[in-house]
C-alpha cells in the first residue's frame, strides 16, 4: 500500500515550497522574463487578431498566476500580502483583457463596458501593494521619500492634467459616464505615480527584485498615458506598442517576484530627511514644472491656469513640510550628537568632559548662592579580581548595571559621571557632608555582584579650584584604600582626610 504523506502531502508544510525555493534558487525568473518577453514580442509582431488576442490574454493570466505560485510558494519574500494583491491586480487586467477583446473581435464597442470596471479594479490593488511595500515601522518611516514622492506627483499632475484630462473635458461628444471612465483612468494614474516614486526614493539600496518591480510599473504607467494620450488623439490601435508595453510590466513583475531578492526588504538605511544633491535637483525640477504650465498656458486655457495654480500652491506648501521635516531631523541630529559627546559608551554615565562643564558650573552656583556643593570620588575595590574571576565581559556588564542602581538612588540634580576604567565620581548640588555620606553610603550597599567600592567625599570651598576640589575628593578616597577599602572618608575640613567609615569587605 502506498503511503499516503507521499500521494498528497500536505500543502501547508514546507513540501511544495522546497521545489519552489530551489526554482528560485537556480534562477527560474530569468526563463520567466525571457519566455515573457518573447511572447510580449510575437504579441506585436504578428497581425493583431484571434491569436495576438489570446496571446495577450494567456501571458497576463500566466503572469497573475505566476505572481501567485511565487506568494504561496516560497518560503522567504518580502511582504507577501503586497504581491498578493497584485496577484489579484494582473487577475482583473486578464479578466479585462477577456472581456476587451471578445467585443473587439466581434466589433463591439461599447464605452464604457464591463471591460473597463475590471481594469478600474486594477488600480485600488496595485496602490494598497505599493503603498504596503513602503511601509515603515517605527521613527524612521521615511517620511522625507513620501513629501518628495508627493512633490514630483503633484507637479507632474498639472501638465498630467493639461495633457491627459482636459482633452476628455472639452469634448462635447462624451456622456457622462464615459468623461467619468475615461478621466478615471488618468487620475489613477497620477495617484499611482507618487506611490511608485515613494518606494523609488525610500529605497536606496536596490535590489534587483526591487528594480524590475518599479520599471514594471513606471512601464504600466507609461502604457496607460500613452493609451490616454492615443485614445483622445485618435492614434491608438490594439496589437501595437502600447499594448506591448503593458505586457513588459506584467513580465518585469512576474520577475520581480521570482527574483531570489525578493526575499529581502529592498531597503538601505536612509534616515527620514535624506536629501541627496540629486533628489534636490529632481524636486527643483519639479517644482517649477507647475509656473511653466502657466507660462505657457496663460491666455489659452484658463481651467489649465486655475489647477496650475492650485498645483502651485500644494508644491509650495509640499516644500514647506519638506523643509520643516528637515530641520527637524536636522535638530534631533544634533542632540544625539550632543548627548553621545557628554556620555560614556558603556555605562551611559555622563564623562569625563561633561563632569568638568557641569562642576565648573555647579562651582560657581554655590559660590553665588551659598549652598553646599559635595563631591565624592569612587572607585571598585579589586576590579582586577572581578574581571580575572568572571571575564571581562561580565565586568563590563556589572559596570553597566551599577551605573543604573546608582543612578536610581540619586536625584536628578546630581551627576554620576565616569572619568576612568573603574572611577567614578558624584557631583551633589545643595548636599552637605553627611548628607553625601548617606548618599554614597546607599550607592554603595545597592552596588551589583558583590562588589564593593571605596569613596572620598569633599566638600567645596570657596576658595577651591576644580582641580583641588577633586584632589581632595580624590586624596581622601586613596585613603578609603589605605584604610582597608570598602570604606567611605570624609576629607578634613581643613584639607587632609579625616574621618573613616568602614564598610563590608569581603576580600579581606
Ligand atoms: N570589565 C571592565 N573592566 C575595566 C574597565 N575599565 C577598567 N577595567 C578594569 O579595572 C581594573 C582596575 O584595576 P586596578 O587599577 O589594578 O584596581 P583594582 O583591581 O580595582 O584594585 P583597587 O582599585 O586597588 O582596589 C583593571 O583590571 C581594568 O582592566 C571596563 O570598562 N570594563
Amino acid at each position: 500500500m502506498m503511503n499516503k504523506s507521499r500521494v498528497d502531502p500536505d500543502p501547508t508544510t514546507d513540501r511544495y515550497a522546497a521545489p519552489v525555493d530551489a526554482l528560485v534558487g537556480s534562477g527560474a525568473w530569468r526563463w520567466l522574463l525571457g519566455g515573457g518577453l518573447v511572447l510580449t514580442l510575437l504579441y506585436v509582431v504578428i497581425p493583431y487578431g484571434h491569436l495576438a488576442s489570446a496571446i495577450y490574454v494567456v501571458t497576463t493570466a500566466l503572469a497573475a498566476f505566476a505572481v501567485l505560485v511565487a506568494v504561496r510558494r516560497r518560503r522567504r519574500l518580502f511582504c507577501p500580502p503586497a504581491w498578493l494583491l497584485i496577484a489579484g491586480a494582473l487577475g482583473l487586467a486578464a479578466g479585462g483583457h477577456v472581456v476587451w477583446f471578445w467585443l473587439d473581435l466581434r466589433g463591439l464597442e461599447p464605452f464604457p463596458s464591463l471591460a473597463d470596471a475590471f481594469y478600474l479594479a486594477v488600480y485600488p490593488l496595485f496602490m494598497a501593494a505599493l503603498w504596503k511595500l513602503g511601509h515603515r515601522s517605527g521613527r524612521d518611516r521615511g517620511d522625507g521619500a513620501l513629501s518628495d514622492a508627493l512633490i514630483v506627483g503633484v507637479a507632474a499632475a498639472v501638465p498630467g492634467w493639461a495633457l491627459l484630462i482636459a482633452p476628455y473635458l472639452q469634448d462635447p461628444d462624451l456622456t457622462l459616464a464615459q468623461l467619468l471612465v475615461s478621466t478615471a483612468y488618468p487620475v489613477a494614474d497620477l495617484i499611482l505615480l507618487p506611490l511608485i516614486l515613494r518606494l523609488i526614493f525610500l529605497h536606496r539600496a536596490r535590489a534587483t527584485a526591487h528594480l524590475f518591480l518599479l520599471v514594471g510599473m513606471l512601464a504600466y504607467l507609461a502604457a496607460d498615458m500613452l493609451y490616454a494620450h492615443g485614445n483622445s488623439a485618435g492614434w491608438y490601435g490594439p496589437g501595437g506598442i502600447t499594448d506591448g508595453l503593458w505586457l513588459v510590466a506584467y513580465v518585469l513583475i512576474v520577475a520581480a517576484v521570482w527574483h531570489p531578492s525578493a526575499s529581502i526588504e529592498p531597503r538601505s538605511h536612509v534616515p527620514i530627511a535624506e536629501l541627496s544633491i540629486q533628489r534636490l535637483v529632481v524636486l527643483g525640477a519639479a517644482a517649477m514644472l507647475a509656473p511653466a504650465v502657466i507660462l505657457m498656458t496663460a491666455g489659452v486655457d484658463v481651467e489649465v491656469v486655475r489647477v496650475a495654480a492650485i498645483g502651485s500652491i500644494l508644491l509650495f506648501l509640499l516644500v514647506i513640510h519638506r523643509m520643516a521635516g528637515l530641520m527637524h531631523e536636522t535638530q534631533r541630529q544634533a542632540d544625539e550628537l550632543k548627548r553621545l559627546s557628554r556620555t560614556d559608551p558603556l555605562t551611559g554615565a555622563a564623562n569625563r568632559r561633561h563632569f568638568d562643564d557641569e562642576l565648573e558650573r555647579e562651582m560657581s552656583r554655590a559660590l553665588r548662592s551659598g549652598s553646599p556643593l559635595s563631591l565624592a570620588f569612587m572607585d571598585l575595590d579589586y576590579f582586577k579580581r572581578f574581571n580575572d574571576t568572571y571575564g571581562h565581559a561580565t565586568g563590563d556588564a556589572m559596570l553597566e548595571e551599577m551605573v543604573g542602581v546608582w543612578r536610581s538612588v540619586l536625584r536628578q540634580s546630581d551627576l554620576l559621571a565616569r572619568i576612568g576604567g573603574e572611577e567614578f565620581v558624584v557631583v551633589l548640588p545643595d548636599t552637605g557632608m553627611d548628607e553625601a555620606r548617606q548618599v554614597v553610603e546607599r550607592m554603595r550597599k545597592r552596588t551589583p555582584r558583590g562588589q564593593t567600592c571605596s569613596a572620598g567625599i569633599a566638600k567645596f570651598r570657596p576658595s577651591d579650584t576644580a582641580e583641588a576640589f577633586v584632589a581632595r575628593a580624590d586624596l581622601a578616597m586613596y585613603a578609603a584604600k589605605r584604610g582597608g577599602r570598602d570604606r567611605v572618608v570624609l576629607a578634613d575640613e581643613d584639607g587632609e582626610p579625616a574621618k573613616q567609615l568602614p564598610g563590608r569587605s569581603r576580600y579581606h
